[in-house]
């Protein structure tokens, strides 16, 4: 899977953001961008996925694979979004969690990509834990887990790596980006750290407003 993003004009509230831009991300792939704050990096991210709220215009194409997705509904798009916070439900299970992301399909099946995934992240038999027991970077990792359950087309990272120590960061940067390699998903990557840009990997620098 590739993604194609070209951005004609992006404004906010009629403030103009970024124009001129085109992001070519290869499958497996992942696409640093780079900015002061309040460049739009965010803003982006949103059209991209198709969340953004009405103060944004966007003037351009979101294409993966050659498909055009920009007029396409937020869950037609089957692009995935990690944040900072890893947003898991708290009164559910790991495992409880990681099935609501898998697509429908029989019991037994769904089940069975939940324990590889929790394999894939390093967490093989915690489908019971209860999240609040897990650490920033246990729970950092079934929120990757359950972004790729999900089987998205390409994935969208802001700031996934902002809350974690430093030690934790660099496993963290390896697993997400060996996971997406191994998936062949192509990933837009929003950060501060030049640490987090993945090796080989293109970045592109946002301007002041
Ligand atoms: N719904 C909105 N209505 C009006 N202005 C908005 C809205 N959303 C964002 N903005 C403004 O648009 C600009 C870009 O915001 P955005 O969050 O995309 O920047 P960012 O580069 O991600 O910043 P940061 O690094 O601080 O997260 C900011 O000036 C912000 O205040």
């Amino acid at each position: 899977m590739s993604l194609r993003v070209e951005v004609r004009s992006l404004t906010v509230a009629g403030q103009p953001l970024m124009a001129g831009l085109a992001i070519e991300v290869p499958p497996g792939a992942v696409h640093t961008l780079m900015g002061p704050s309040g460049c739009g990096k965010s803003s982006l991210l949103a059209v991209v996925c198709g969340t953004a709220p009405e103060a944004v215009r966007f003037e351009g194409s979101i294409h993966l694979d050659g498909e055009r997705v920009d007029g396409l509904p937020t869950r037609r798009r089957g692009i995935g979004i990690l944040f900072q916070d890893d947003l898991l439900f708290a009164h559910m299970t790991v495992r409880e969690n990681l099935l609501f992301a898998v697509p429908a399909g029989p019991r037994a099946g769904r089940e069975a990509a939940v324990r590889q995934a929790l394999g894939e992240v390093e967490l093989d038999g915690y489908e019971s834990a209860d999240p609040a027991t897990l650490s920033g970077g246990q729970r950092a990792r079934v929120a990757l887990a359950r972004a790729l359950l999900a089987r998205p087309r390409a994935l969208l990272l802001d700031e996934p790596f902002a809350r974690l120590d430093a030690a934790l960061r660099g496993r963290m940067r390896e697993l997400v980006f060996g996971t997406l390699r191994a998936h062949g998903v192509p990933a837009l990557l929003v950060t501060h750290d030049l640490q987090d840009v993945a090796d080989g990997g293109r970045v592109t620098r946002l301007g002041e407003r």
